[in-house]
């Protein structure tokens, strides 16, 4: 079966900074995959590039077979994004911004039902301006999710969430893999990553320093907690050092 996500020798330079340096990337459909990586490591750039939004200098980009600078409209009715940041209008309440998004697809899940599995009814009727950080967090990805998306794209999925509101994410997000959905996500949580992810890549400085599942990971560093693992292969410094 073709992959969900397939990335080929993905290349992109600011100036003469290199941000990603040859990144090969598949996902399987209804992997969730992570990509990891300290602040600066590309995982942003990456996205975009891999979306279309962002021209590569180099490399092959595949989702559901297709290529998102060529397909935009049939693939972003299969692909649902959620961003980091996220803007609209001021006064907007959640319930009119659902009901827009609902109008740029032809088929679409019921955002009622959505904002009820992300703890968001009693917002319905409020400004967006009036929610939450945590509570706008959450509600941007019930936007990605109002496309009935085969794949999404969740950027930093949980910052900003509280502990409680963290773990409904995870629940949910697990409930929507069940069902089939392709997951693609960066994370600075590594509970997270090891709640969700079936596979990772760690990226450092733009180059894959680390591409496999969690065990793989721990079974090829000298360290048995998965925090410690990450920082092994992402930092300049070891993992000691940061205890
Ligand atoms: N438009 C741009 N022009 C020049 N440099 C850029 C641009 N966008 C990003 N960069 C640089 O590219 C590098 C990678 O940035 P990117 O946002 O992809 O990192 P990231 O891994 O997503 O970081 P974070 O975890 O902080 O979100 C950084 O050094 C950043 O300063």
């Amino acid at each position: 079966m073709d992959a969900a996500i397939k990335v080929e020798n993905l290349k992109k330079s600011y100036g003469n900074i290199t941000v990603l340096n040859d990144v090969n990337i598949s996902v399987k459909r209804g992997e969730v995959f992570g990509l990891l990586g300290a602040n600066g490591a590309g995982k942003s750039t990456a996205i975009e590039c891999i979306l279309g939004t962002r021209k590569p200098d180099k490399g092959r980009v595949r989702i559901l077979g297709m290529d998102p600078a060529e397909d935009r409209k049939k693939l972003f009715e299969n692909v649902g994004v959620q961003f980091q940041e996220s803007s609209c209008q001021d006064n907007i309440l959640v319930s009119e911004l659902c009901e827009e998004t609902q109008c740029l697809y032809k088929d679409t899940a019921d955002y009622k039902a959505l904002l009820g599995q992300f703890g968001l009814s009693e917002k319905i009727k409020s400004p967006v301006s009036a929610l939450s950080g945590g509570q706008k967090q959450r509600l941007f990805i019930v936007l990605s999710l109002i496309p009935n998306p085969k794949v999404v794209f969740l950027d930093e999925l949980t910052t900003g969430l509280d502990t409680k509101a963290r773990r409904d994410v995870w629940k949910c997000l697990s409930q929507l893999k069940e069902k089939g959905l392709t997951i693609f996500l960066t994370s600075h949580f590594m509970d997270e990553v090891e709640a969700l992810c079936d596979k990772i890549m760690i990226l450092k400085k733009g180059n894959a320093v680390f591409s496999g599942t969690i065990k793989e990971a721990v079974e090829n560093s000298p360290y048995k907690n998965f925090e410690d693992v990450y920082l092994w292969y992402a930092e300049e410094e070891t993992a000691d050092e940061n205890i």
